[in-house]
């Protein structure tokens, strides 16, 4: 039976359809639920493929050989989609293949699926209105999705995403396009959500450390590690060539540690560790 708090992954195994490479190996790992997981790992390691897993595009749109189990609290992708799938928004990795490409202005393009649900009109123009201050992009609302910057067309995407209130949100590199300034406000921002089981696949290893309630890293294929953000890069295998926090780096150089050799990897750790410091 299913655990209704608990993300949980089971043996999983996945090869794409007419192919003969295995993308995802044997993963077993389990989670909270409404808590931000950050997927990272190298190049090819299978992290879109295990979000599409999550989604349940795969099996359901993206055929292949899967076997295992996966539950988000006690639905599975792969046999509740058409219930998950209500609850669940996905922000791909190319936010101009997931926008409908019909509406003339961001305003439009927000409302879509709100106008696809039968939302009332009033309710329409304020979560439109609501949605793109936090993706500030009120100034753009009356312009066409296509005059838009990269970095605002992600966070149109993520607009789109969240207007719907899902429970279950899947972010494939959110910020690739964006600017510094748009990252940190991007990160920011993702911190303050509750009640919402986030994945988040990111690069972004200092903006992880510091929002993420767990980090699970694929290489290859492979689940190598799972837990804190803290435990998980005081773990990470130099081979692996997987991007350290620059809090991390700095705290090894001096070596301001949090006892047991353990580093810390984000700000708030940092300041405890050094504030130590100065009082012993
Ligand atoms: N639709 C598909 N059909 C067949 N193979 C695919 C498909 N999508 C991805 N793959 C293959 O699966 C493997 C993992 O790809 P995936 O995109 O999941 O990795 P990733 O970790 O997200 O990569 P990146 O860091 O480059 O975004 C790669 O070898 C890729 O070529």
């Amino acid at each position: 039976m299913a655990n209704i708090q608990q993300i949980s992954i089971t043996h999983l195994s996945f090869t794409y359809q007419h192919d003969t490479n295995t993308v995802l190996h044997d993963i077993n790992v389990s989670a909270p639920l409404n808590s931000i997981i950050g997927i990272i790992g190298n190049h090819n390691a299978g992290k879109t493929t295990l979000c599409r897993v999550l989604a349940g595009i795969i099996p359901n749109m993206m055929g292949g050989d899967l076997l295992g189990d996966v539950h988000i609290g006690n639905l599975s992708p792969t046999k509740d989609w058409s219930v998950l799938n209500r609850q669940t928004d996905f922000v791909l990795q190319d936010p101009n293949s997931q926008l409908s490409g019909l509406a003339d202005t961001v305003a439009d393009e927000i409302a879509f699926d709100l106008l696809n649900h039968g939302v009332d009109e009033t309710t329409i123009q304020r979560r439109v209105a609501d949605v793109a201050a936090q993706m500030q992009l009120t100034a753009q609302l009356q312009q066409s999705p296509s005059s838009l910057s990269g970095g605002q067309l992600q966070r149109l995407a993520i607009a789109t995403a969240i207007v719907t209130k899902p429970g279950i949100l899947i972010l494939d590199d959110p910020t690739s396009e964006m600017d510094p300034q748009g990252r940190a406000d991007f990160f920011n921002w993702l911190a303050t959500i509750k009640d919402t089981t986030i994945f988040i696949v990111s690069n972004e290893i200092d903006d992880l450390c510091e929002i993420a309630d767990r980090l699970w890293v694929l290489v290859d294929g492979e689940l190598v590690r799972k837990g804190t953000s803290l435990e998980v890069i005081n773990q990470l295998n130099p081979e692996w060539q997987i991007g350290t926090p620059k809090v991390y780096q700095l705290a090894k150089l001096m070596y301001w540690s949090l006892g047991a050799d353990l580093f810390p990897v984000n700000i708030n750790q940092l300041r405890g560790c050094v504030h130590d410091q100065h009082s012993n």
